[in-house]
């Protein structure tokens, strides 16, 4: 059986991480970039971690994990260095519905933490299934070499294209038609070689704007 993959909205949501060891403070980082609201318990937290509670960042409890450190949260990490302590963590959030990911023993939580490359809103997240956690971040390593920065500046404009042509173009077919034209071979090629300037001008070819005439055959 695999995973089901899915990107989980968790704005504002809370999410508890226990430990606050190097592994809880590399999900405690993205969780915040997915604007999470974080607290973390531990006895003892990293540099990083501590900086990020001074700054108002995250919430810490100086402490060890307890049941009620469960209470209205959504999403928890158990990332204690201590095997028997997120075991506890994973009985209790099973109990009640909690979506639980546990850092050492896979099989006890609900879900794994892709490997993720991000360019502005494309995310290519890779897992292994936790067969080899170190082949998901070698491959992430490659395709952040194969898909650069300039990904993320050309999907907000496609976005906006897209949106365009979801509201003014009827026909369903030429919709069909100008959505493939703007990611055909040449433009993902212009792109590729980082020239959105050409990839724009190709766009544009294909679709103008609203009320431009419509095109036939290729694009
Ligand atoms: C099951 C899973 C649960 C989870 O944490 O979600 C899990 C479990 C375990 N990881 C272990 C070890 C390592 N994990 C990493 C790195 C990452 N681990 C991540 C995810 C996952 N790790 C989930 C499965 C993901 C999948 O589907 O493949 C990544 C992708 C995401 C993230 O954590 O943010 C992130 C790379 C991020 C990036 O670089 O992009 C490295 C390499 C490194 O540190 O560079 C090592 C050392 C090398 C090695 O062992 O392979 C151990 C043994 C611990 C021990 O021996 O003490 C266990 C426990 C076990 O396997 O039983
Ligand atoms: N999933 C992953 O990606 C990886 C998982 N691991 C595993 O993750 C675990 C944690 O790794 P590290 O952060 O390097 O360990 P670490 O030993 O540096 O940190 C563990 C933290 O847990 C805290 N802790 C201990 N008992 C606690 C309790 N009862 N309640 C709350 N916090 C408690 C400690 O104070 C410490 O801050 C290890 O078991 C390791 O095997 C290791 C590498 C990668």
């Amino acid at each position: 059986m695999y995973g089901y993959p899915v990107f989980v909205d968790l704005s504002g949501k809370k999410c508890l991480v226990v430990g606050g060891g190097p592994v809880a403070e590399r999900k405690v980082r993205s969780l915040l970039e997915c604007g999470a609201r974080v607290m973390v318990v531990s006895p003892e937290i990293t540099a990083g971690l501590k900086s990020l509670a001074d700054d108002g960042k995250i919430m810490y409890r100086r402490g060890y994990y307890a049941p009620s450190d469960l209470e209205g949260v959504f999403l928890v990490i158990g990332s204690a260095g201590r095997g028997e302590v997120n075991r506890r963590v994973a009985d209790d959030c099973a109990g009640r519905n909690i979506l639980v990911n546990i850092v050492d023993d896979p099989a006890k939580g609900n879900f794994f933490v892709p490997a993720v490359v991000r360019r502005g809103a494309l995310a290519i997240a890779v897992s292994t299934g936790g067969k080899s956690p170190l082949l998901a971040r070698k491959i992430r390593e490659e395709l952040e070499k194969a898909y650069g920065p300039q990904y993320g500046e050309f999907l907000d404009m496609l976005g906006s294209m897209r949106d365009e042509v979801l509201r003014s173009v009827e026909d369903e077919a030429r919709k069909r038609k100008i959505l493939e034209c703007l990611v055909d071979d040449t433009v993902m090629g212009y792109l590729k070689e980082g020239r959105l300037d050409l990839a724009k001008e190709r766009m544009l070819s294909a679709y103008p704007g609203s009320g431009s005439q419509p095109q036939n055959g290729s694009c």
